[in-house]
């Protein structure tokens, strides 16, 4: 009588010599083989690729900003440190360039103090950096600022400076540096946006428009852009544990001051840097950089809109009844 286990280990036996009497076993060492090739040879170009470009990071002075030098330096990048805190921008020069020895060279930083809401200054900045290195190679637009608040509460002034930091200054920033990159046919544009650019949830208005306009500026932007074979990457990531929050505007124009539940949950700001390093040498369109809740929020928005809008309606009544309780 044949029990369970003989015919069990019969069928594993038959399975086997299917394999080994059949081309299976090379075509599927072939393909692994094939994969680990394709992926060692990404990860070249990647590092060919970072490695003595010159890099413009804005907000670099913290947060995901901050991160994101430390792992552009890493790979070699020629790095142009921006933020409004020339302190903070030249202590972390001193950090990086205290950092341990790395595979590849490193270069010293160069810093540049400038506001985002100034347009004088982004051009007198524009002009500084493109007189000392001739050319920006990529050019991360990661400052930002984020707003919590009633939409009847809130001033313009407040909406105005959420874009202008948020949208109006990355834009000028970007046109600034476009005609040197069309010139040489080479040039990488990279905007860290936010889930709120795809989505929009109550009490963030101003910031969710600001993300919402930059991921329409620079969809616009690929395109136009393709034809000068310039790169334009859109990264949408959900919480980091930043200070992000805490210095966010209200709707008066105080600073919020807190940090918020949600932010300190969040990512940790070194292992997104590390993904906007993957997604900058990938030469990535458009990666969303979140959970899988957020993530499936946006194609709810898409897919079923009048459901969406009723979750965000029982949000906006839950967060205004424990604020009022
Ligand atoms: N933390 C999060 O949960 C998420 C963040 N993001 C995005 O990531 C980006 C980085 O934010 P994060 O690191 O979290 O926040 P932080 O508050 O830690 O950093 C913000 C950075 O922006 C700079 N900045 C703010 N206002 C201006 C201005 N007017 N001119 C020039 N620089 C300015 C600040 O530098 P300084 O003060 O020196 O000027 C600082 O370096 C933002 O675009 C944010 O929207 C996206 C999704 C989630
Ligand atoms: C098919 C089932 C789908 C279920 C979807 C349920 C809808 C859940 C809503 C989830 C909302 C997520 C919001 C995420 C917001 C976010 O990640 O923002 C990132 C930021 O920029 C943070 O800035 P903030 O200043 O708001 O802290």
């Amino acid at each position: 009588m044949v029990t369970e286990a003989t015919r069990k280990s019969l069928l594993k036996v038959r399975v086997m010599d299917f394999i080994t009497s059949t081309a299976i076993l090379p075509l599927l060492f072939g393909c692994v083989g094939i994969f680990s090739l394709f992926k060692l040879l990404q990860r070249m170009r990647m590092k060919a690729y970072l490695r003595n470009a010159v890099v413009v990071i804005t907000g670099a002075t913290s947060g995901l900003g901050r991160e994101c030098a430390k792992v552009f330096y890493t790979a070699g990048a020629r790095l142009v440190l921006c933020g409004r805190n020339r302190e903070a921008l030249e202590e972390l020069t001193k950090e990086l360039a205290a950092s341990l020895a790395t595979k590849v060279q490193t270069h010293k930083p160069y810093t540049v103090a400038f506001d985002l809401a100034d347009p004088g200054a982004i051009v007198a900045a524009t002009a500084e950096i493109l007189q000392c290195f001739g050319y920006v190679d990529v050019l991360i637009n990661n400052a930002g600022i984020s707003y919590r608040g009633a939409i009847v509460d809130t001033t313009p002034d407040v909406d105005k400076k959420v874009m202008e930091t948020n949208y109006f200054g990355p834009v000028a920033l970007t046109k600034a540096l476009l005609p040197s990159m069309i010139k040489r046919r080479q040039g990488h544009i990279v905007v860290i946006s936010s889930i709120q650019g795809k989505i929009s949830i109550p009490f963030r208005s101003a910031y969710a428009a600001s993300k919402h306009a930059t991921q329409a500026f620079f969809d616009c932007l690929r395109a136009e852009m393709e034809q000068y074979e310039i790169e334009v990457t859109v990264i949408s990531p959900g919480y980091i544990h930043t200070n992000l929050s805490v210095n966010a505007v209200t709707a008066d124009g105080s600073k919020y001051g807190v940090m918020d539940k949600t932010t300190a949950q969040g990512r940790s700001p070194v292992e997104v840097a590390r993904d906007v390093l993957a997604a900058v040498g990938k030469k990535k369109k458009d990666v969303i950089l979140a959970d899988l809740l957020p993530s499936l929020a946006i194609y709810l928005r898409t897919l079923a809109p009048g459901l969406f809008f009723s979750l965000m309606a029982s949000r906006a009544r839950k967060e205004r009844k424990s604020k009022n309780s």
